[in-house]
C-alpha cells in the first residue's frame, strides 16, 4: 500500500502523553513518511483509539508498535513488532510475541505486520529496565545487527537509545554491517543537525520527545533527513 522502502522520517506520538489538536496536524503534513503510535508503559487500549482517531483524520500512514496485548486494535496501516534482543528475558523476544499469536492468529494479516529487531542502548531508559536489558559492547550490537539480518531476516533492526542522542559511530557501523534489514535509529533526536547526523548512516530515523518538549524544532528534522 506504501513504499515502506522509502521512508526515511518518522515520528512517534505516544497515546499516554497529551499533544494539542494544533500540533497533531502539524506533525501529521509535516512530510514525515509515517505516524508510529507507541511507548512503553500506561499504553491503554482508549489512549490509542483517542490518538488513532486524531491522526486519522490526515493522510499519513500510521502504524502501531504493539506495546502490550491490551491495547491492539484494528485500524492501523501498519503494526510494528518490537522482538528486544538485548533482554536478559525470552520473554521480550519471543515469548510475549508467540502468545499474541496464539491469542490474534487468525486475524492477523501478516502482509501488514513487521518485526523489528530491537537493541536498546540507554540503562537510564524505561523501556531498558521495563524489559530487563543487558548493556551490549559495540561489538555485541554488530553481532546482534547480524543475526537480525542473516539468521532471523528479520526486516528492521532498531538501535533504541530511547530519550538520549546515541553514539553516531555505532550507528555508522552497524549500518555498514546490514545489508538487506533497515537499520532505525531512535534517541535523543532535538534539531535537524541531529537527524541529518543519523540519517546519513540509518536508513529511518525516529523522532519522539522532541515532538512534546520543542514541536518547533522537532518539526524541522523532517526536512533535514529529506534534502
Ligand atoms: C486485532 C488485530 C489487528 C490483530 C492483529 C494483531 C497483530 C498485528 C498481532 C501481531 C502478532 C504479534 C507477534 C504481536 C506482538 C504483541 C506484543 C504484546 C508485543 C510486545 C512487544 C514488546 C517486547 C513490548 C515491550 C517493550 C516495548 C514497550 C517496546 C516498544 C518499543 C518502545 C516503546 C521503545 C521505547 O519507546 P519510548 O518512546 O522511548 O518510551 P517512553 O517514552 O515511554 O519511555
Ligand atoms: O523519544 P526519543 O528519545 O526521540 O526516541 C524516539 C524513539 O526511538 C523512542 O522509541
Ligand atoms: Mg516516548
Amino acid at each position: 500500500m506504501y513504499n515502506i522502502d522509502n521512508w526515511k522520517h518518522i515520528f512517534k506520538l505516544d497515546p499516554a502523553k497529551e499533544l494539542s489538536d494544533e500540533i497533531i496536524g502539524a506533525v501529521c503534513e509535516s512530510g514525515t513518511d509515517a505516524i508510529l503510535v507507541g511507548g512503553t508503559d500506561n499504553i491503554t487500549l482508549d489512549g490509542v483509539l483517542h490518538l488513532l482517531s486524531a491522526v486519522r483524520k490526515y493522510t499519513v500512514p500510521v502504524i502501531l508498535e504493539i506495546s502490550n496485548m491490551e491495547s491492539i486494535t484494528p485500524g492501523f496501516d501498519y503494526y510494528f513488532v518490537p522482538m528486544v534482543l538485548n533482554s536478559k528475558e525470552k520473554k521480550w523476544s519471543m515469548d510475549i510475541q508467540h502468545e499474541a499469536i496464539m491469542e490474534y492468529g487468525n486475524m492477523i494479516n501478516w502482509q501488514e505486520v513487521f518485526a523489528e529487531g530491537y537493541c536498546i542502548m540507554n540503562e537510564e531508559s524505561k523501556v531498558f529496565q521495563w524489559t530487563d536489558c543487558k548493556l551490549p559492547t559495540q561489538d555485541e550490537v554488530i553481532a546482534y545487527a547480524q543475526l537480525a539480518e542473516n539468521l532471523l531476516h528479520l526486516p528492521f533492526f532498531y538501535l533504541e537509545y530511547s530519550g538520549t542522542y546515541g553514539d553516531e559511530q555505532l550507528v555508522r557501523r552497524v549500518s555498514q554491517s546490514l545489508n538487506q534489514t533497515k537499520l532505525i535509529y531512535g534517541g535523543g533526536i532535538t534539531n535537524k543537525e541531529q537527524a541529518e547526523k543519523m540519517a546519513e548512516y540509518a536508513d529511518i530515523i525516529v523522532v519522539g520527545n522532541a515532538l512534546y518538549d520543542n514541536p518547533k524544532e522537532a518539526l524541522k528534522t523532517v526536512q533535514a533527513v529529506k534534502k
